[in-house]
């Protein structure tokens, strides 16, 4: 073999294998480069949903074997994105300048669904997506506490749509910047439903490869509404392992079944607690709840978060752990969920031409 010779180097990436790819790097057309540079490698990726954390183990797995087998003196590697547009349910139409919109559910309040929402939309980000969060959790609007932006208004420039409020590179809006704390509450459905609606369409969102929505809780009338009239391109839902939590998260798969909104698998949130004087994982709401609710629906567990005072710490300090703490466990965590339900958008969904046509409200 000539030592010019890429025939090893592109076995060596042909052959890496991981959970978030069902294709290997050239069936998915992610080589955009694969040349010498001098007496260096150069391999240059373009991945159709976000990947950094998944690309630090390619390239921990495959230098130094790059480097043997061609006797390269180093290897460039870069990654780039060009994230896919993917089919939204019910063939809707796009809502302008969004091309992937992920709804994060729950069948029960409090079990954590806003805390993985935006650390979600963080970790999107951190993976290298452009990224808003809306928070259509009208009954209990808290992503501007966890975000720190609870004083900040959106402006309308033309009195009908509003300017997004950037929180730490995501666009956000939220009902808690329109009005006092508590005055959503009292509102009906379809007042609520529509206000939502607005906020979806009326927003002058930036061009973001995914909007991230924190649904309200539980599977009534809105939550239903909702999602028939949001075009969703998968949802996920947010559990806790306990028993009761898990019933009412089997009532939110049924919930997007009925009204044809592909989930795209459950989020077990506060799996297991770290004990902070040893590090010991103590299982205390109880164990694979969610992974044997996952089984029973056809759908897969995407992740498992860790009950950990810190999380709650950052959310209530405004700054979460994503921000906070981008190199701690929790982030790494955060992060890998993020390449997962990326890449399981991507396989599982169908890749269309963006915003070709626009709904307004
Ligand atoms: N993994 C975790 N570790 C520690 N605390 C957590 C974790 N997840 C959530 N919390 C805390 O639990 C509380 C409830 O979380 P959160 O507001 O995200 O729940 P929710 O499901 O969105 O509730 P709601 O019913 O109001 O929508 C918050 O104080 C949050 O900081």
């Amino acid at each position: 073999m000539s030592v010019r010779d890429l025939t090893s180097v592109k076995f060596i990436l042909s052959e890496f294998n991981h959970p978030t790819l069902t294709k290997n790097l050239f069936e998915l057309n992610a080589v955009k480069e694969c040349v010498w540079f001098g007496d260096k490698l150069k391999i240059s990726l373009v991945m159709p949903f976000v990947w950094r954390s998944v690309f630090e183990i390619l390239q921990q797995q495959t230098t130094d074997k790059i480097i043997q087998t061609t006797k390269a003196k180093a290897v460039l590697w870069s990654i780039e994105y060009d994230i896919a547009t993917l089919k939204r349910a019910n063939n809707q139409h796009a809502v302008k300048n969004i091309k992937n919109i992920i709804a994060v559910s729950s069948g029960k309040g409090g079990v954590g669904k806003s805390s993985t929402a935006v650390n979600l939309a963080l970790a999107l980000q951190h993976e290298g997506a452009k990224v808003g969060l809306l928070d259509a959790d009208i009954y209990g609007p808290s992503i501007p506490t966890m975000l720190g932006t609870s004083d900040q208004h959106p402006l309308t420039p033309d009195n009908q749509h509003m300017t997004p409020i950037m929180a730490y590179g995501l666009a956000t809006n939220s009902i808690g910047y329109l009005v006092e704390q508590g005055n959503a509450m009292v509102w009906r459905g379809p007042m609520a439903s529509k206000a939502l609606l607005q906020m979806l369409y009326d927003t002058l969102w930036p061009t973001l490869d995914y909007l991230v929505i924190d649904m309200p809780p539980g599977t009534g009338d809105i939550q239903l509404t909702l999602a028939q009239s949001i075009p969703v391109t998968a949802s996920i839902i947010v559990t806790t392992p306990q028993d009761i939590a898990l019933i009412d998260a089997q009532k939110g798969i049924a919930m997007f079944n009925k009204v044809n909104i592909p989930t795209l698998g459950i989020i077990e949130n506060m799996s297991y607690h770290i004990c902070e004087n040893c590090g010991h994982h103590e299982t205390i709401f109880g164990e694979e709840g969610a992974k044997k609710l996952a089984q029973q629906y056809h759908t897969q567990l995407l992740g498992q978060i860790p009950l950990h005072r810190s999380l709650r710490q950052d959310l209530d300090q405004g700054k979460p752990t994503v921000m906070s703490h981008p190199t701690s466990k929790f982030t790494d965590i955060y992060c890998h969920l993020a390449d997962n339900i990326a890449s399981i958008l991507y396989f599982q969904g169908k890749v269309i031409l963006p915003d070709i046509s626009v709904k307004t409200l």
